[in-house]
């Protein structure tokens, strides 16, 4: 899914999250957007699922512009995406967290157990369907709350922070997964601190300060960059 930002502005109060943002990616593969605390990261992923509105600007996902759609009318157009903190339903059993998102977006005859189980597996933990999804470790919730995201089929996959919290291991499993889906023509968009996962995984990365962009390019062009290695690790040229 092509994403064209345009002098995208968000505000709160004084602050501008987002400041005046612009820039491009034409789909596909995986788009990493990184920068320090505070950088707009998370406002972006906002206004491009519908969770916060633009103050002025465009963002436009394949031709349509979304700044003025809500968040029902974007998951429409196929964008789904995981939350900083986990947003999983504890008391619903994990094949029922995967069912309820695809009944609302699809109606109810998509929302069979072979196809909630199709999506489990998918992200591995088709032989917890059955237990509470509360119940899981959480690096196991964790999969829940990608798989369901990935339940109603989306052609863009916000991802924020996903391997916050998971141990090595996990957060390679994770990481390799996150390739696979760009590989099945998912478009995934991954916000991450761990920079060196960003690097390794992504096609083209943003790196953003004060809510504009600082850097862009590939991961290789990203990393060589002055400014980038002024504001990651203070270098003066
Ligand atoms: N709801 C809000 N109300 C007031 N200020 C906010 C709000 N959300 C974000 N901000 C401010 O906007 C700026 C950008 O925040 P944002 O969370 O988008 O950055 P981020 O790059 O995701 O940061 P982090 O890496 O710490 O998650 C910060 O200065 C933040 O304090």
């Amino acid at each position: 899914m092509d994403i064209e930002v345009a002098h995208a502005t968000v505000r709160f109060g004084g602050v501008r999250a987002v400041d005046d943002l612009s820039f491009r990616y034409a789909g596909g593969g995986v788009l990493g957007l990184i920068g320090p605390n505070g950088a707009g990261k998370t406002t972006l992923l906002n206004v491009l699922s519908g969770v916060s509105r633009l103050d002025s600007g465009t963002i436009t996902l394949s031709g349509t512009d979304i700044a003025r759609l809500g968040a029902e009318k974007i998951a429409r157009l196929g964008v789904a995406r995981t939350f900083q903190n986990l947003q999983v339903f504890d008391s619903l059993s994990v094949l029922d967290n995967v069912l309820v998102p695809r009944w609302a977006l699809h109606g109810r005859k998509a929302a069979d157990r072979g196809s909630g189980l199709t999506v489990l597996e998918r992200v591995g933990i088709a032989e917890h369907a059955d237990r509470l999804a509360g119940t899981l470790a959480y690096g196991l919730q964790r999969r829940v709350e990608l798989a369901r995201a990935l339940a109603v089929e989306p052609e863009l996959l916000l991802l924020d922070e996903p391997l916050a919290g998971l141990s090595h291991v996990e957060g390679e499993r994770a990481t390799r997964l996150f390739a696979e889906l760009a590989e099945d023509g998912i478009t995934v968009v991954l916000v991450e601190h761990d920079v060196r996962s960003v690097l390794a995984v992504s096609n083209h990365v943003v790196v953003l300060d004060h809510g504009t962009v600082l850097a862009t390019g590939t991961p290789d062009e990203v990393v060589t960059d002055p400014a980038v290695r002024r504001a990651y690790l203070g270098e003066v040229d």
